[in-house]
């Protein structure tokens, strides 16, 4: 009998196209899952085998997919590997998702890499519309980010905020010709997590001044660690999250990296629950408790409901989503005003005819201060924190703009092309804070914080704390561009969208306010 053989080269291409044609069969039928053959479904781009629309995940994603978008219409399908997604590019698009399909559109779908990163989808933001989410939601919104429990917190974020101006005005004070260079973008996001870490858990008590340079506490420094290793892991444009070949492989070894760092975490949080159960007992004045304070004093009347566990989850997704989106809004807020002097001045005398040169301005002075409140939305039209949003997913089948959506897809919603449709704003690409105060921005869609039941529930503490330090850093200082060149306003991808070149800036202490900088 003859026995055939075969060059191993020839076995292993013959054999990789066999598994490749059974993977694009088996994913082609999981796409079709759930749709019904009479269904119109929005208009999509070629796709390709296997990959479906995944060549076009280019960076950064929102911008590529503004400009398929541009080609396809407002409402356009895509296939990203096995996973059906509807993109949403208008505004009235957008409102009918999230009024008329609000509850259909308020799941969220689970990524594998947020599988890991959230307690097996657990977490606040991930968790699927229903009982469990409801509550997470509610405690959230209660009982830590209310308004109430915001203005609470004010005095630790105007600590935070002084702390950072004091840094700077010591490294102006030795710095050539009394201006020094300052990373910017490291800053902000210092002060971003201090605020966050004192408002989670009141570290400071444990803060030195070895290190002159950060006025972050151990714990956040310890703590920005882990969210560096997790974060370049996590969004919406990661292959890895999209095609299982990588996974089965572990191709750039995200579960190793994923699980490292989230153990990590949680022996991170389990150590500030517990310094918090030694510190306070659970008694205290309510008004001044930190929110794992008060979630372990709830813990008392309701433990089964109030488990460590959940106290855990609850504060790795108040952390995981309010750092980088507050910090990155004040960073290119800043970027803005650095581009354009005469708003900076305009903003400037705004504070200085408000609260004057005597006092630091205070939590409570921001909300009347209506031209650096233009400046902060007209940021956020511009550089949306979040440009997608988070993703949601469809629980039921529906229309959107006369389409149909099948149940199981998942719905991104370009707030960065809403933000900047041209039918809607005018000259949309240009930082005009103006438009503002002269009306043109009434009856627009503006949706940094999404819409409908799963807006951020952060939105009050973040416009707070953006508010409180980009009032105080254009109150405290002059600021000039580093070698008088224009900043480079180059966008970057991630699950927020960063600035490509982390932003610096020369910074000079005002001359009229060098007593209450003195003070601090
Ligand atoms: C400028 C700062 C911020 C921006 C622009 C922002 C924006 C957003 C957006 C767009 C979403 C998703 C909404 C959706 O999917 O429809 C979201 C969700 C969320 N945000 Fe924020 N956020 C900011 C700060 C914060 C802060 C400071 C916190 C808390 C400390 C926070 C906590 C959350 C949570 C827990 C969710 C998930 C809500 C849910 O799924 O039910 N955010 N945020």
């Amino acid at each position: 009998m003859q026995v055939l053989t075969m060059d191993p080269a020839a076995y292993i291409a013959i054999l990789s196209l066999v598994l490749l044609f059974l993977l694009h069969r088996l994913l082609g039928l999981a796409s079709r899952n759930g749709m019904n053959k009479s269904m119109r479904l929005p208009p999509s781009p070629p796709a390709i085998p296997f990959l479906g629309h995944l060549h076009l995940v280019k960076t950064p994603f929102h911008a590529a997919l503004a400009r398929l978008a541009a080609r396809h219409g407002p409402v356009f399908y895509m296939r990203m590997g096995s996973r059906r997604a509807v993109v949403v590019s208008s505004p009235n698009a957008a409102r009918e998702c999230f009024t008329e399909h609000d509850v259909a559109f308020a799941n969220r779908p689970l990524f594998p890499s947020q599988k890991l990163a959230s307690s097996g989808g657990n977490s606040l933001s991930m968790a699927s519309y229903g009982p469990y989410w409801r509550n997470l939601r509610r405690v959230a919104a209660v009982q830590l980010l209310s308004a109430h429990r915001v203005a609470c917190m004010s005095p630790a974020i105007s600590a935070e905020v002084r702390a950072m101006v004091r840094r700077m005005n010591r490294a102006a004070a030795v710095a050539p010709g009394g201006a020094a260079r300052v990373q910017l973008k490291r800053r902000l996001f210092e002060v971003s997590l201090s605020v966050l870490m004192e408002t989670i858990a009141q570290t400071k008590t444990s803060r030195t001044e070895a290190n002159a340079d950060t006025d972050m506490s151990p714990e956040a420094q310890a703590f920005k660690q882990i969210v560096d290793d997790i974060v370049p892991q996590l969004g919406t444009a990661n292959l890895w999250d999209y095609l299982p070949v990588l996974r089965w492989l572990d191709v750039f070894g995200v579960i190793n990296k994923l699980v490292a760092a989230v153990s990590r975490r949680d022996v991170f949080l389990r150590r500030l629950i517990d310094a918090e159960r030694r510190r306070e007992g659970g008694g205290g004045d309510n008004e001044k408790k930190s929110m794992i304070a008060v979630l372990l004093s709830l813990q008392k009347s309701e433990p089964e409901f109030y488990t460590d566990t959940m106290i855990k989850s609850l504060c790795a997704n108040m952390f995981g989503a309010g750092t980088e989106t507050t910090s990155t809004t004040t960073e290119w807020a800043m970027a803005l005003l650095l581009n354009h002097p005469e708003k900076l001045k305009k903003a400037q005398a705004e504070i200085d005819a408000a609260v004057g040169t005597w006092s630091l301005i205070t939590p409570d002075d921001v909300p009347r201060l209506g031209y650096l409140q233009s400046i902060i939305n007209e940021t956020l039209r511009l550089y949306p924190a979040a440009p997608l949003l988070l993703p949601h997913e469809s629980s039921a089948d529906c229309k959107v703009g006369g389409y149909d959506v099948p149940r199981g897809t998942m719905l991104l919603v370009n707030v960065y092309a809403i933000h900047r449709d041209p039918a809607a704003w005018e000259d949309p690409a240009e930082f005009r804070p103006e438009r503002f105060e002269d009306g043109e921005a009434e009856g627009r869609l503006l949706m940094p914080f999404g819409m409908g039941r799963r807006k951020c529930p952060g939105e009050t503490l973040a416009l707070r704390t953006v508010g409180l330090v980009l009032g105080t850093l254009i109150q405290c200082f002059d600021w000039d561009r580093v070698d008088g060149a224009v900043v480079d306003m180059t966008e970057s991808s991630g699950l927020t969208i960063p600035m490509a070149v982390p932003l610096e800036a020369m910074c000079r202490p005002r001359a009229a306010m060098r007593h209450v900088l003195e003070e601090l």
